[in-house]
């Protein structure tokens, strides 16, 4: 049987359940990503962002459903987990033929900003140019699929906001289905084309975001922070 789909679909799931022991954290939840698109993933604390996000990585064991799509998709996660004992370089062509993985990995780590830094270690990197590594090991083998994990969580605010603009560049150079879980109200508005909010082990809502019109900008925020819990008539920005 293929693992690749077959339609421009980077990932497609169908009744997607996942429990552990009797309790049900993915609950015949079904989702489409398409080639190019940017879907962020918002929902309160333990509803099962990352159980979904490790199910699609085939990190985890699923209990029942399909999941069709790439059986190694690209991940990043909160931590770079780069490895200490190798060069940039090899740290992005990692599984890669030496030769072609070199001159791969030196034009990743380009695009990402990190030119000439191919033989440093990563011991010598900032969290943040830390994080461009792993986004280049990500997509350097051109994925279909590339699946974030509060990627820019521990980061400092300006670093992340410069981390979104070169995510959004890649991703629309790159064009892989991307899957974004965060607890970022704004970074969900900043990057993706859809925001999903999961609730019970299954998606329920999606919103559509539309970058440049800053009043609708402004109340997709509070809706958000509304089906998220939070009490938004304390807010200012709710006036
Ligand atoms: N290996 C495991 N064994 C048992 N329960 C688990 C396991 N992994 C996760 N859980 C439980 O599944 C639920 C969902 O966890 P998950 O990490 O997916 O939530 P999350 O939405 O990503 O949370 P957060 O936003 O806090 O990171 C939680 O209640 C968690 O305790």
């Amino acid at each position: 049987m293929s693992t690749q789909p077959t339609s421009r679909l980077a990932v497609s799931t169908r009744g997607l359940r996942r429990q552990y022991g009797e309790r049900v954290i993915i609950d015949h939840l079904d989702l489409d990503i398409e080639s190019g698109e940017f879907v962020a993933l918002l929902g309160e604390s333990g509803c099962g962002k990352t159980t979904l996000l490790r199910a699609l990585a085939r990190l985890d064991e699923i209990d029942a459903g399909t999941i069709d799509g790439p059986t190694h998709p690209a991940v990043v996660f909160q931590e770079h987990r780069l490895l200490p004992w190798g060069p940039l370089w090899r740290n992005v062509a990692l599984g890669m033929d030496d030769a072609s993985g070199k001159t791969q990995a030196i034009s990743a780590l380009r695009e990402v900003g990190l030119q000439g830094r191919e033989n440093d270690w990563p011991r010598s990197l900032s969290g943040g140019q830390a994080q461009r590594v792993a986004l280049a090991r990500a997509l350097v083998r051109e994925p279909r699929l590339l699946l974030l994990d509060e990627p820019f969580a521990a980061l400092d605010a300006l670093t992340r906001i410069k981390m979104h603009v070169l995510v959004k560049e890649l991703v629309q150079r790159h064009t892989p289905g991307v899957l974004l879980v965060t607890h970022d109200v704004d970074e969900a508005i900043d990057l993706a084309d859809r925001i999903l909010v999961m609730r019970n082990g299954k998606i329920a809502q999606t919103y559509l975001t539309q970058h440049s019109d800053q009043k609708a900008r402004a109340s997709l925020r509070l809706e958000l922070l509304q089906a998220l819990g939070v009490d938004i008539s304390q807010l200012q920005t709710a006036a």
